[in-house]
């Protein structure tokens, strides 16, 4: 990692452009990425000035470049008073940041399992956006994948939604927009907002007009997958839990991070599981705070093939065999 000690002078917040657009994390973060965002931060900025003034610092000793993520620049801020989490995006206003801190915010109030505390929010200067939060020191492995499991049932089993299936605001999964109306009913949320929306997106943007309507064909047939569940109760989702999003804390405690919050159904929850790396040891302590569901198995594929869309409507058609495969799976098509 690239340590940059910061002078602590005040020039304008200076707007370059957007560093990058990959999405999963790599490795192969750029450096000039990283330099540029830490230059952009000499000075004066409402980063500086909300870690100055409300987040009770007098003095930033240094900003280094944290790094893992890929759609936005993160950085660390050590200062007299402790140390913030900070991430920019050049690119985008703070309606994404918003809903990160919305997402972030509800799962710290279930007091289940550990997420950093989002601090704020704000436009950049020209254009753009940041968030702070509660900065954590991550230990070295991803800790224990039972008490992963257990904890992330407890957050489902803690968190109750008056509203029904959907957020108090659209966020992102990735960078693709994530809808989340408000929907009584969870597979009409299924249908609509999550598989219809990513086949419409793939028609749209690569006039895929077969997946589009084999996809269809599968979204009809959803009703029945569910016909052994008698209740489907909304629960707090991360919505984007792959390993790039679960960490520990250095006691080793499961930390979750950078999520797609919604209510949904539990389940959804592993549609990210092929990229998770969940074990045995997780399932058995999830399963044991929330019993498996009829048809639990019969539905995986289902809540996998969302994420697997989103991935072809981000990345391309690398992606678009593995949801064909999901696709007719379902729905006996040759
Ligand atoms: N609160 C925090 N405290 C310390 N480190 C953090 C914190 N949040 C995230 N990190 C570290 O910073 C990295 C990047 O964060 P994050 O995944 O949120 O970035 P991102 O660019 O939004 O990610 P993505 O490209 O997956 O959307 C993480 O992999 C993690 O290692």
């Amino acid at each position: 990692m690239v340590i940059v000690a910061v002078a602590l002078g005040c020039p304008a917040w200076t707007p370059g452009r957007h560093e990058l657009k990959a999405w999963p994390k790599s490795k192969s973060g750029s450096c000039e990425r990283r330099r540029r965002a830490v230059r952009t931060m000499m000075g004066s900025d409402p980063i500086r000035d909300w870690i100055c003034g409300q987040g009770g610092a007098s003095k930033i000793t240094r900003i280094s470049p944290v790094g893992g993520g890929c759609i936005n620049t993160a950085l660390r801020y050590e200062t007299d008073s402790g140390t913030f989490f900070v991430k920019t995006n050049r690119d985008v206003g703070p309606a994404m940041f918003e809903a990160e801190a919305a997402g972030l915010e509800a799962m710290f109030a279930t007091s289940t399992i550990r997420v950093p505390r989002p601090l704020k929010v704000g436009p950049l200067p020209g254009r753009g956006s940041y968030i702070i939060m509660e900065f954590i020191n991550m230990g070295a492995s991803r800790g224990g994948q039972a008490e992963l499991g257990r904890q992330l049932a407890e957050m489902h089993k803690a968190s109750s939604s008056e509203r029904g299936f959907g957020f108090d605001m659209d966020n992102t999964i990735g960078s693709t927009p994530q809808p989340n109306p408000w929907t009584s009913d969870w597979v009409a949320f299924f249908q609509e907002q999550r598989l219809r929306y990513q086949l419409q997106l793939a028609e749209k943007q690569y006039r895929d007009y077969d997946i589009a309507e084999k996809g269809q064909r599968l979204v009809d047939k959803i009703p029945s997958l569910f016909r052994d569940v008698s209740d489907i109760r909304p629960c707090l989702l991360h919505g984007d839990l792959w390993s790039g999003n679960i960490a520990a804390d250095e006691r080793g405690a499961p930390v979750i991070l950078d999520p797609a919050c919604y209510y949904g159904h539990n389940e959804a929850e592993f549609g990210m599981s092929w990229c998770a790396g969940f074990g045995a040891g997780f399932y058995n302590a999830y399963f044991e705070v929330i019993p498996k569901q009829p048809g639990f198995e019969q539905r995986r594929d289902l809540y996998r093939l969302y994420h697997y869309l989103n991935h072809y409507n981000l990345f391309g058609s690398s992606y678009r065999s593995s949801c064909m495969a999901i696709i007719k799976q379902y729905t006996n098509l040759a």
